[in-house]
């Protein structure tokens, strides 16, 4: 049945009439018996030829004869004789008016007793899509499967993936990085557990990019084993590289160590010549003994480290370049040292952006954002994150957080990133703390929070049109960082106790220790 009104190729069928009290930003509407419509789906009214695009927040089924009041025998004669007197209402919220395939700020009246229609899949596509250049495909509306893109422009005010553990955050992440590899993005990844290092294949493990690059430090104990990932290149640093600040850095001496940043300075003033960590420590032992107590804990922890530093230092050339993607895998490394590696690579990339070095756009995702940069500390790598969030964009460089502790990230960082992809979360405190974030966040929006399924996610601000929940799609690549297979290792270990206490196995065992004795 089609509309048979001004706009019919975007409105599909009728689906109810509005009723009772309504604002031109929220309306309710009596929903037809035949009408299949549900939660999150949208809808459109026709008001003097403008059409109006709202979306469904909740569908409410109400009746005057079977309220909560009735008693069991009242309820089961009106079911048994068929007597049902229930109304179905929806409540709308209201995104905007269509013009140009666009959505602009809607103010018309809305009366009672307009005509409601279901919007048609045509122009659903058309409002989840954009050029393709600008756009990346990332997943679809769950009941309809009309596919959503994100604008590539909308990230440029910097983008933060939140949801709870396990809700499907690394796997967006990774379908926003198979489709900005497409764009040919420049792409670096912290990645703190591994979530990204298979990404080099797709899901049959044949190869998906000679582009992806996954480096790893000599301390990374690592996730997964070097024959696991493929391969990998090291990333090491030649000591006589290093500035004073770096060393510092290193050995986790902060500014304000007033007692012990200064003798790191004299160590090497008193280094003549050759500056390997081996001169480092013959020339640290030379300092007063008073002195060199007080920074002989650092130089214990620069000993065991040692192994990070080599003939060679791995350098912006390395990791950055046009359509090119980089994976540090810092898995099973120490905070501090993961956040010395990120900020120099951060601060060395954002050198060679203000100086336009390298001229194309960078995008900067940072897992577990919230070690990286939490509230009210000044580590190096908060600092640059800051900035970068703060300022990144005039340069080229755009940032996603990955976080599933929303509420301890540092509230500035994620105030500044305008468009957010949220995914499943329960804990009411990071609930607010994304409430909080951005104006783009109704709590509408939040009360859909709890109940969405993995991959499922909400979507807001200006990588989209208008507020969209939609179901993430599969990956291209294969996936890392997923859960431990409880219920199979289990199984095995049960395997391997009743190996070990069969009668067969022990006699062999014992024939083994004692040979033919
Ligand atoms: N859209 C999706 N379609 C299919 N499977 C998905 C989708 N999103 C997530 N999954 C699956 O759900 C599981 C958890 O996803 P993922 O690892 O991305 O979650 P996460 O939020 O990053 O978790 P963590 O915080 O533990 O890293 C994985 O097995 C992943 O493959």
């Amino acid at each position: 049945m089609k509309a048979g009104v001004k706009g019919v190729q975007d409105l599909e069928y009728e689906i109810g009439f509005t009723a009772g009290k309504n604002s031109s930003g929220h309306f309710q509407f009596v929903i037809s018996e035949n009408a299949d419509i549900k939660k999150w789906e949208y809808v459109g009214l026709n008001i003097n030829g403008s059409i109006v695009i709202g979306r469904i927040e909740d569908i409410v089924s109400k009746s005057d004869l079977m309220d909560e009041s009735i008693d069991y025998e009242s309820i089961k004669r009106y079911t048994e004789n068929k007597i049902n007197d229930s109304t179905n209402m929806s409540y709308v919220n209201v995104l905007g008016r269509l013009e140009n395939d666009n959505l602009v700020q809607s103010r018309e009246i809305i009366t009672p007793g307009l005509k409601v229609y279901k919007l048609s899949s045509a122009i659903l596509k058309k409002l989840f899509s954009f050029p393709d250049e600008e756009s990346l495909y990332i997943g679809n509306l769950p009941d309809t499967g009309v596919p959503v893109s994100i604008n590539i422009k909308g990230m440029r005010r910097h983008l933060a993936i939140l949801a709870q553990t396990g809700a499907g955050k690394s796997h967006t992440a990774s379908v926003i990085m198979e489709e900005l590899l497409k764009k040919g993005a420049s792409i670096i990844v912290l990645d703190p557990h591994a979530d990204y290092v298979f990404m080099k294949k797709d899901r049959d493990g044949k190869i998906y990019s000679d582009n992806i690059d996954v480096f790893r430090t000599p301390l990374s104990t690592g996730r997964y084993s070097r024959d696991d990932i493929g391969i990998i290149k090291e990333f090491t640093i030649r000591f006589q590289d290093l500035t004073a600040d770096d060393i510092k850095g290193i050995m986790g001496i902060k500014d304000n160590y007033t007692q012990m940043s200064p003798l790191i300075d004299d160590i090497l003033k008193a280094m003549k010549g050759k500056k390997d960590l081996n001169d480092f420590m013959n020339t640290a032992e030379k300092l007063p003994q008073d002195d060199y107590r007080k920074i002989k804990g650092r130089l214990v922890f620069l000993e065991k480290i040692r192994e990070i530093f080599s003939d060679y230092t791995t350098g912006i050339k390395d990791y950055l370049g046009p359509g090119k993607m980089s994976v540090l895998d810092l898995s099973g490394m120490d905070q501090y040292l993961a956040n010395y590696f990120s900020f120099r690579i951060l601060s060395e990339i954002y050198d060679s952006k203000i100086s336009s070095e390298f001229k194309y756009p960078v995008f900067i995702f940072v897992e577990e954002a919230h070690n990286f940069v939490p509230p009210r500390v000044n580590s190096n790598i908060a600092g640059m994150i800051k900035k970068i969030a703060a300022e990144g964009r005039k340069f080229g460089i755009f940032l996603t957080v990955i976080t599933q502790r929303p509420g301890k990230i540092d509230a500035d960082v994620l105030s500044q990133c305008n468009s957010q992809i949220i995914l499943r979360v329960t804990n009411p405190i990071d609930q607010n703390a994304i409430l909080q974030s951005s104006e783009n966040i109704t709590e509408s929006l939040m009360e859909d929070l709890p109940s969405l399924d993995t991959g499922e996610a909400i979507i807001v601000g200006e990588i989209v049109k208008m507020p969209v929940i939609i179901k993430v799609r599969d990956r291209e690549t294969k996936p890392g960082g997923s859960d431990i297979d409880i219920i199979s290792l289990l199984k095995e270990a049960r395997d391997e106790v009743r190996k070990m206490n069969n009668p067969d196995e022990i006699k062999k065992k014992n024939k083994n220790l004692l040979g033919d004795f």
